[in-house]
């Protein structure tokens, strides 16, 4: 078995949703493999809450089954968070079918999720170890699948337009260029984490003896890294200074930004070329940069603004991350 599903740009761009199939209902959710909860915007919601966003109707599914008396609760990194009750369903991703896959209807979200009208939830792909539910954690869309799966992985192409796509099952040599290299992850992390000791500016090598480990976070839009990195980066960025206001680093659009990159592991260097490293405008002369600070927490992010540049490949069965030029 296999599946393939496109992402699509987000109207903020920050974000690629794919389309998924429960119970013969479809919502457009955003794959994140920094997370391991599947969850939907639901009926149970107010229409103030619901507004645009396609909601899950339990009533409306002759496959739905509620679990009695569990129930999910979940806050990320960036504040949001949403709660609710949890059942199971068939869920279809591209062809790839889950008939039991535990489902977790949100009774309450945050405001970023009622304001973000792109996003009708999550799908997560990281370790089924980190399911919130309770009172009995629940196994992830990738775990349930993975033994059906003609090859236990499952990929992530995503491009610069917010476009891409997410595979399960295949790695399509197509979509990639040069050598895939994979790197062990500590699964006992709950995420798809690896070492990253060295990085290079405008390629200049440095390598760091105090690295916090890393982990590929489809779910995250900028690359949070440790402080010492990120002021090394934008310190080669003459107009760039750290604006409060914004919350990062900005700088005058109009610089020749140096290329970045950051080690995956001991094998690969993920790059970033220097007119791919601007996130977002902020106003018509000031841009912000998708390298930013992780504050100096114990993990560095990974999220799309390293990831979109490569090919990804999330290998479940022996723990690997593999990545690629494209
Ligand atoms: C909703 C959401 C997901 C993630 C990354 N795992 N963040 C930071 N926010």
């Amino acid at each position: 078995e296999t599946g393939e599903v496109a992402a699509t740009p987000a109207d903020n761009g920050a974000e690629y949703l794919s389309p998924v199939t429960i119970g013969g209902q479809k919502l457009n959710l955003n794959f994140d493999t920094g997370s391991s909860d599947l969850w939907v915007f639901s009926t149970a919601l107010t229409s103030a809450e619901i507004g645009q966003h396609s909601a899950f109707n339990p009533s409306k599914s002759s496959t739905y089954k509620e679990l009695d008396g569990y129930s999910f609760s979940l806050s990320y990194g960036d504040g949001s968070g949403a709660a609710g009750v949890v059942g199971t369903d068939t869920v279809d991703i591209g062809g790839a079918t889950v008939t039991r896959q535990a489902i977790e209807l949100a009774t309450s979200v945050s405001s970023a999720f009622v304001s973000d009208a792109d996003s009708d939830g999550l799908v997560g792909l990281a370790f089924s170890t980190l399911n919130s539910v309770s009172p009995t954690p629940q196994k992830t869309f990738f775990d349930n699948i993975m033994s059906e799966l003609a090859q236990p992985v499952f990929t992530a192409s995503l491009d610069l337009d917010g476009s891409g796509t997410y595979e399960f099952g295949t790695i399509d040599s197509s979509k990639f260029t040069g050598d895939l290299e994979f790197t062990p992850v500590n699964a006992a992390s709950g995420f798809w984490q690896f070492d990253s000791s060295c990085y290079s500016i405008g390629g200049k090598t440095y390598n760091r003896t105090n690295a916090t480990p890393a982990i590929a976070d489809t779910g995250t839009s900028l690359l949070l890294l440790d402080p010492e990195v990120v002021q090394a980066y934008y310190s080669q960025v003459p107009s760039a200074n750290y604006d409060s206001t914004v919350g990062g680093y900005t700088y005058d659009c109009s610089e020749n930004l140096p290329d970045f990159a950051v080690a995956v592991g001991d094998n690969y260097m993920a790059n970033i070329p220097g007119s791919g490293i601007t996130f977002s405008p902020v106003d018509s002369k000031t841009c912000f940069g998708g390298i930013q600070s992780n504050s100096g927490s114990d993990v560095q992010i990974f999220g799309d603004a390293l990831l979109k540049h490569h090919f990804v490949v999330f290998h479940g069965e022996s723990n690997l991350l593999g990545m690629a030029a494209k």
